[in-house]
């Protein structure tokens, strides 16, 4: 269900197409609400459109100088492809917010938006940003990522509010993946906790995961740095540790023995890291990339082991050094 059905912030759609929008949000769920609400607290104009609003796509961002993407990852390239019909001047930002990957040909929103508009500038807005904490109006951080440091910083002045703190970054793809990668961690802390296996599993599974995100991070292209800034790491911290996280709370539901149908009803909003997990292990098939946390995450997903068989798989690789961070 659309968040804006019950949004705190209504905007009349007839009202928002008379207005100059300087930002068009495309995606009224938790998280476009959410960047929608410190928008309009900066003052700039702001329209929220979702594909059940009244106002058509193409009125939504007529006079929008920033569009930004905040649909869930399975909407993200019919939205790309809708928008591209629309004729969109190269200098319009392009700006998108979704933490997941394309099954179809396992890009990412920024790729795929790059892909569909070569000349507009494409920044990437994320963070450990769990939507219900900004709600409230909680201090939080961010980055703004774009190959195009001047779109970056339009980004940046966009949302940086006293209770919203955005940086800016030069690594696109980099913050883009940390933050999608770390949905899969967070399944897997989730089980870590719902089996209760205590504070050290939980330590050991995080610092071991963060060397996985990074070895398939920049193996599709992003800076190793990137994963230990705001995005990765901290977007891993902050998903891994909260019972607001949807990702933590599949695999807590996973290690209580509900299936995964039942917790995706129950959860009743996305929760990105389970096509993720599939996507991402279909990367690491095709390329060779060790990715051994994330794939028990993808057997327990699909069935193929308990998890107290996810944990004693994790016990029983062969031993290594620990050696640096990439290995
Ligand atoms: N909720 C949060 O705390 C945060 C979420 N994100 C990311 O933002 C994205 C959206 O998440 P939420 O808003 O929380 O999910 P949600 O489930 O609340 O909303 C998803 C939105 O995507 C739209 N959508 C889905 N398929 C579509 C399609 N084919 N065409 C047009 N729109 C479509 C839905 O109508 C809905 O508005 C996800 O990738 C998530 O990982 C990122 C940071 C924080
Ligand atoms: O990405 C998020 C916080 O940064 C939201 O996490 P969940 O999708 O797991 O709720």
């Amino acid at each position: 269900m659309d968040a804006n059905v019950t949004s705190p912030i209504s905007i009349d759609a007839q009202q928002a197409q008379k207005q100059s929008a300087e930002l068009t949000i495309l995606g009224a769920g938790a998280w476009g609400t959410a960047l929608a609400s410190l928008v309009e607290k900066n003052n700039h104009t702001v329209c929220l459109w979702s594909r059940s609003s009244e106002m058509s796509l193409a009125d939504a961002v007529q006079d929008a100088h920033v569009i930004l993407s905040a649909v869930s990852m399975k909407g993200v390239p019919s939205v790309a492809a809708q928008l591209k019909e629309l004729n969109i001047p190269p200098e319009t930002i392009i700006v998108t917010a979704t933490k997941g990957l394309d099954p179809e040909t396992t890009r990412t929103p920024s790729q795929i938006f790059h892909d569909t508009f070569p000349d507009n500038p494409i920044v990437v807005l994320s963070g450990p940003n769990l939507s219900k904490e900004i709600d409230r109006g909680l201090p939080a951080a961010t980055v703004a990522a774009s190959s195009h440091p001047e779109a970056a910083e339009a980004v940046q002045y966009l949302f940086s509010s006293d209770t919203f703190r955005v940086y800016s970054s030069p690594d696109p793809l980099g913050a883009e993946l940390g933050g999608t990668l770390k949905n899969v961690i967070a399944i897997a802390v989730g089980i870590c906790e719902g089996l209760d296996l205590g504070s050290n599993a939980r330590s050991a599974l995080m610092t071991r995961a963060l060397p996985e995100m990074i070895r398939i991070g920049t193996h599709l292209g992003g800076q190793a740095e990137t994963f230990v800034g705001l995005s990765g790491l901290g977007d891993m911290l902050a998903t891994c540790t909260s019972v607001l996280s949807r990702n933590y709370r599949v695999g807590y539901g996973l290690a209580q023995g509900k299936s995964l149908d039942q917790i995706l009803e129950e959860l009743g909003s996305t929760a990105e890291g389970v096509n993720t997990t599939n996507v991402l292990v279909q990367i690491a098939n095709r390329e060779g990339i060790p990715v051994p946390i994330s794939r028990q995450v993808y057997h327990l997903l699909n069935g193929k082991i308990t998890p107290q068989e996810a944990v004693e798989a994790l016990m029983e690789r062969d031993l290594k050094a620990e050696a640096c961070l990439l290995t």
